[in-house]
């Protein structure tokens, strides 16, 4: 049983961060111990919510805690997400750190969350150029979506060759895979949902159909899927038959999400989906550079 130390936000109400991928994970047979970057009544991008940012102490008080029972040794992966302040950052990676000093064949997996003005997710100053600067060098897997993908390499991109030439860039810096979690505009098609899976001398591309939810598509998802791509890669699956579960479990969820006409991810009623997917898609490697 792999052991996987979640560091991101926590939604009371719905689905987003913790709340997004905590479950999923464990469905897939993993073992989380949460740790709350937030506790927020519901998701940012309903325009408002109530809650608390925790303060940055309190992530490595609760970390010392395990390091105290003597169980940090036990940990195979910080996965670390959605943040409440930049400040948070700096003591993720001084946990990161002293997970890989009990147990140095821990993985780092950062995904990146950024926010996206636009769709409304909101992310407190600071943060952005936090992984930047800092956690993406120091990662071992990094999961951004376009939007981020640019921001990460300095880099636009409007095509997937960019997109791979881009995640190369990050290679360059600290991480062995890049997982580019939603092509969008750089993608190859406009009606379908694409990602990307780059290493230093690999890349595979896939794709499912988009679902119609009109404005109001879900959050969270890029949560789920990152939880799921470190869950399946901890369980000793090759990237290819890795991205090819995440892309048909995420879909799965989609679908069931639109048929019972929810906004909120439905992974309780979808969780069949999560541990064997009824669709499948092909991933396919991607010869250019
Ligand atoms: N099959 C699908 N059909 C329609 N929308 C999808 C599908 N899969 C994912 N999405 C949507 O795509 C968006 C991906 O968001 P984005 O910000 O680009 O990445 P992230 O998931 O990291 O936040 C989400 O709004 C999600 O609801
Ligand atoms: C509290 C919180 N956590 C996490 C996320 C990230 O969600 P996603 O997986 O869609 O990037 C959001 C997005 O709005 C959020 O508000
Ligand atoms: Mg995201």
């Amino acid at each position: 049983m792999k052991n996987i130390l979640a560091i991101q936000s926590h939604v009371v109400y719905g689905h987003a961060g913790n709340a997004a991928a905590e479950f999923p994970m464990r469905r897939m047979g993993a073992n989380v111990w949460p740790l709350n970057t937030v506790q927020f009544s519901n998701h940012t991008q309903y325009g408002q919510w109530t809650g608390t940012v925790m303060p940055a102490e309190h992530l490595t008080d609760i970390v010392q805690g395990i390091a105290a029972i003597d169980r940090l040794k036990t940990c195979d992966a910080v996965l670390s997400g959605y943040l409440g302040s930049a400040e948070q950052g700096e003591k993720i990676l001084e946990i990161v750190q002293q997970v890989k000093a009990a147990n140095p064949n821990a993985w780092y997996f950062c995904d990146p969350v950024m926010g996206h003005p636009e769709k409304g997710c909101i992310v407190a100053p600071g943060v952005a150029e936090f992984h930047c600067q800092v956690s993406m060098p120091a990662s071992d897997i990094v999961a951004p979506n376009l939007l981020e993908l640019e921001m990460l390499s300095g880099r636009t991109i409007n095509d997937l060759n960019e997109a791979i030439e881009a995640s190369r860039s990050l290679i360059a810096k600290g991480p062995k895979v890049v997982l580019v979690k939603h092509l969008s505009r750089a993608g190859l098609r406009s009606d379908q949902f694409e990602m990307l899976l780059v290493t230093e001398d690999e890349a595979l591309h896939i794709q499912r159909p988009l679902i119609d939810f009109g404005v109001r598509q879900p959050v969270g998802v890029g949560d789920l899927t990152s939880g799921l791509l470190l869950v399946n890669l901890l369980q000793g699956k090759r990237y290819e038959q890795a991205l090819e579960h995440i892309t048909a479990a995420v879909y799965g969820v989609m679908l069931k999400t639109h048929s019972m006409g929810e906004y909120e991810l439905q992974l309780v009623a979808a969780q069949d989906e999560i541990a064997t997917p009824t669709h499948h898609f092909r991933a396919i490697t991607i010869d250019t550079i």
